[in-house]
């Protein structure tokens, strides 16, 4: 059979002129060679699978490219689909090797093997910083390398046999600021100035006074310029913003194009983003020479906040950046934007997605402002700004399911992770070599219906907002109860391991209060249709995604409570 095939391709191929005889010939080579490529990959497949002994290796996908590998082309179009339905690469129950493009990399799913990943002890996820910051926000090389340099670990101790200069220890140090500011006593203080800003921006959103109601062409708007503003003067002090106001349009314009940034294309294609970088980093260095200029260490207050720097935080960032060696002013300012990008990059959607899911059901709406009422400190006069019992609002039950079921929704990041001192075992038997790329992606986990659609969820697909995945009803206190149990090790939005978001206190203090201010306030009509509000596929990997279309809406201000 296969001859006869064969000869008549002959024939057919004798008759035709000697250059289509010879394209034709190599079209049918590359094609035999794909299949036989795709057959090999895809025999070994569940070899290395069921191999015995101790520790395995995990097995390569089979691919039918030898150099292109896995391509995975409907990845282009439609990412959050190829990550749902590949179950190949995303849903394996075992780590899996994946090649493309000449690169080799793994791919570790399922809440078991990502719970051991994330306990393993010197997988570290710093690795990708320097060239992140190379691509997506242009830092000179000579800043950059820092981040490859630094082999002294994150300890206080540096690793044996790392030379590299203690003030220079980029890993330490940063980790050692994150600990410092976004956790524990300090972060009260960071917390206060965010009450206090987002407060003052989202009650005086440009509304009429009276009882009628205002058009906004797009909700979001509220949340990229008040949210974001209040978040970058909490951080910074309000000089920043003040003395640049086109800054959060510019951070939301680079954040858009993060993703063609870190592609690579070719800079005619990325005009927009690079220029609102550019602009960006002005921004920053004209306010820091400003400040230093300006600075007087007697306006400094007791938690360290200073008129010029905002917090203390934020004078201690730029310190650590100004003295290490290759960092000039303009790559201190690239540092300052990237992190200024990722305090609001995930979150300041968040909020966004929160608010509109709530505004769009009445019975969650009522039950929502119904909780945050309880949590309201009464105001001694009709003047005075509304103000929330905090502690108490972070542990209303539905505002946290809330939180918690935007978060699974609207969160889609892959996470990376590099076994730089040996292999790493996972669940006890697959072993990845050290030096190694490790991918895990939050979607397979925060997608699927086993664990999200199951038992009183039934009726929920895993598409649908519905807080009530993390609600269970105590029949001990005849009340709701907030509850993460279906959420164990399925739910990543904030990473894990080690190396867990360090805002992640801060951002669900903003997503929750930033609701409580809005709902207490406003009444909302959000009049999009269903198409605008889907979730867009753009920067699909890079954490929280925008909706597809602007979200008209019709706003009001509420009588006060
Ligand atoms: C909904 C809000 C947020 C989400 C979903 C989110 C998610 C993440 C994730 C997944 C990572 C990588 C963690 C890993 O590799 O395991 C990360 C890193 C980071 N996040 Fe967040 N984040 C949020 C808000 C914030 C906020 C508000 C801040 C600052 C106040 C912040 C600061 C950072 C920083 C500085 C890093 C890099 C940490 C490092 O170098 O190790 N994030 N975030």
């Amino acid at each position: 059979m296969l001859s006869e095939v064969l000869s008549r391709l002959t024939a057919s191929l004798e008759d035709l002129s000697p250059w289509k005889s010879l394209a034709c010939s190599v079209g049918l080579l590359l094609i035999f060679l794909s299949i036989f490529q795709y057959a090999v990959t895809a025999a070994r497949f569940p070899l290395y699978v069921d191999a015995p002994g101790q520790e395995k290796k995990p097995p390569l996908v089979p691919h039918i490219a030898p150099f292109l590998g896995t391509l995975p082309l409907t990845f282009l179009w439609n990412p959050m689909q190829f990550v749902i339905s590949s179950k190949t690469l995303f849903w394996s129950p075992h780590p899996v090797r994946v090649k493309f493009m000449g690169l080799e990399c793994y791919i570790v799913s399922g809440a078991a093997n990502i719970k051991s990943l994330f306990k393993a002890p010197s997988v570290t996820a710093f690795g990708f910083h320097g060239s992140f910051l190379r691509k997506a926000f242009g830092m000179s090389e000579k800043a950059a390398v820092r981040y490859s340099e630094d082999d002294s670990g994150e300890n206080p101790e540096p690793a044996p046999n790392s030379n590299v200069e203690p003030k220079n220890r980029m890993n330490y140090l940063t980790h050692e600021f994150f600990k410092r500011f976004l956790s524990g006593p300090t972060l009260q203080t960071l917390e206060k100035g965010l009450e206090n800003h987002l407060t003052r921006h989202l009650l005086s959103l440009n509304v009429a006074t009276d009882s009628g109601w205002t058009h906004i062409h797009d909700f979001m708007s509220i949340f990229k310029t008040q949210v974001t503003s209040a978040v970058v003067d909490t951080i910074c002090g309000p000089n920043l913003i003040r003395q640049n106001p086109g800054f959060p349009d510019d951070l939301w314009t680079v954040d858009c194009g993060v993703g063609k940034l870190m592609s690579g294309l070719p800079s005619f294609l990325v005009s927009k983003p690079r220029s609102c970088r550019a602009r960006a980093i002005q921004s920053i260095k004209r306010w820091r020479a400003w400040a230093e200029e300006n600075s007087d260490p007697a306006q400094v207050g007791p938690g360290g906040e200073s008129p010029y720097w905002g917090t203390e935080m934020f004078h201690s960032l730029l310190e650590i950046y100004s003295n290490m060696d290759g960092f000039d002013d303009e790559s201190v300012a690239t540092e300052v934007l990237a992190f200024i990008w990722a305090t609001t990059t995930n979150s300041v959607p968040s909020a966004f997605w929160a608010c509109m899911d709530v505004f769009r059901d009445p019975e969650l709406l009522a039950q929502v402002r119904s909780e945050v009422e309880s949590c309201l400190i009464r105001q001694r006069s009709p003047t005075d700004e509304i103000r929330f019992d905090t502690e108490r609002l972070t542990r209303l039950p539905t505002l946290q399911a809330v939180f918690a079921e935007t978060l699974r929704l609207r969160v889609h990041g892959f996470l990376m992770r590099f076994p730089s001192k040996e292999n790493v075992i996972i669940n006890h038997d697959w072993s990845i070599p050290r030096d190694s790329m490790i991918l895990m992606s939050s979607t397979p986990g925060h997608m699927n219906p086993e664990v999200w659609a199951s038992g009183s969820c039934e009726s929920h697909p895993v598409d649908q907002f519905h807080p009530g995945r993390f609600l269970q009803y105590s029949e001990k206190t005849n009340s709701l109860t907030f509850s993460m149990a279906r959420a164990k090790g399925h739910w990543t939005p904030f990473g894990g391991g080690h190396h867990p978001c360090p805002g992640r206190h801060f951002s669900r203090l903003e997503i929750l209060l930033t609701i409580a201010l809005l709902v207490t306030s406003y009444d909302c009509e959000i009049l999009a249709s269903e198409k605008s509000m889907a979730m867009s596929s753009q920067n699909f990997g890079f954490g929280v995604l925008d909706p597809c279309g602007e979200i008209p809406v019709s706003i009001r201000r509420r009588s006060m409570v």
